[in-house]
């Protein structure tokens, strides 16, 4: 199996980028719709936030009231690490379930969207990694237009994360999104040529097809080793 990452910044375009892989049959996992799971009243990680950061973060109806855990969090950054310790097991595990899911349905490359990829370091789980760039003028003003948030919190919620050129430096494949959505889509038919290229072998033997190549020929083999040993006890 192939586990792509795509990561970049908030707003880069990810969810845009994602979009199109769905629309040619290839899978994604979300890491921020496993982070919305993982906070679910009632769950694991709700109870751990909820602990520790009091009744003060709930709505009235007992769930999470993120815009207001998103401000205390995002210009906070001990707060906001605080965060991210108590939820990366869950959102882990979360996106463990969601790749077997799919690992067990047969599919062969599947696309990770996580947006704290690199700083939750689990860029060694994917390759390639993919990373939508975009210029940070565009991404502020992308931001500030879908949020209908303060110039203030679209620049701390952008220092939150590792710089897009960093992360563009760690990347195998970089799309540039400052252009229009055409320009995204032109780049885009490239990187799915090249990601749904033929599996190699490493990636062959970790698909669901692979694993059973090597339980069959291991089961023929075994089948062949006994019936050539009864042979030979007969004829002894
Ligand atoms: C702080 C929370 C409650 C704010 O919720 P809200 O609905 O306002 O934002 P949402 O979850 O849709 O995230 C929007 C974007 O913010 C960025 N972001 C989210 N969490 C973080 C974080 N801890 N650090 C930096 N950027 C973040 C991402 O780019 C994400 O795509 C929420 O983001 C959260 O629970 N974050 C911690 C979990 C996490 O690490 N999520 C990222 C998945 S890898
Ligand atoms: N090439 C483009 N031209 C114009 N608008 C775009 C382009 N790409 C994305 N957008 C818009 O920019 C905004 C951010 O894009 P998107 O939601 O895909 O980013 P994201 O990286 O998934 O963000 P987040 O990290 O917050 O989940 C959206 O409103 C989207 O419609």
């Amino acid at each position: 199996m192939r586990i792509v990452g795509l990561t970049g910044g908030i707003a880069s375009g990810k969810s845009t980028v994602s979009n199109l892989f769905k629309s040619h049959d290839v899978p994604i996992v979300d890491a921020d719709v496993v982070a919305r799971e993982v906070l679910m009243k009632g769950s694991g990680g709700w109870k751990k936030v909820v602990a520790a950061f009091g009744d003060e973060i709930l709505l009235e109806n007992g769930e999470v009231n993120r815009p207001r855990l998103g401000q205390i969090v995002i210009s906070d950054p001990d707060k906001r690490q605080f965060l991210n310790r108590l939820l990366a097991p869950y959102i882990s595990r979360g996106i463990f379930w969601k790749v077997l899911k799919l690992w067990m349905k047969g599919y062969k490359v599947i696309v990770l969207d996580v947006p704290l990829l690199f700083e939750a370091k689990m860029d060694k789980f994917t390759k390639p990694i993919i990373v939508v760039w975009v210029d940070p003028e565009t991404q502020i003003q992308r931001l500030l237009a879908r949020d209908k948030s303060s110039e203030e919190d679209a620049r701390n919620r952008i220092n939150a994360q590792m710089s897009l050129d960093v992360k563009r430096g760690k990347a195998d494949i970089v799309i540039d999104n400052t252009g229009s959505l055409d320009d995204l889509n032109q780049q885009f038919q490239k990187v799915f040529v090249e990601v749904t290229r033929p599996l190699t072998w490493t990636e062959f033997l970790r698909s669901r097809q692979g694993v059973f190549a090597i339980l069959a020929s291991f089961t023929s083999g075994v089948v062949l080793f006994m019936k050539t040993f009864n042979n030979h006890t007969h004829i002894s």
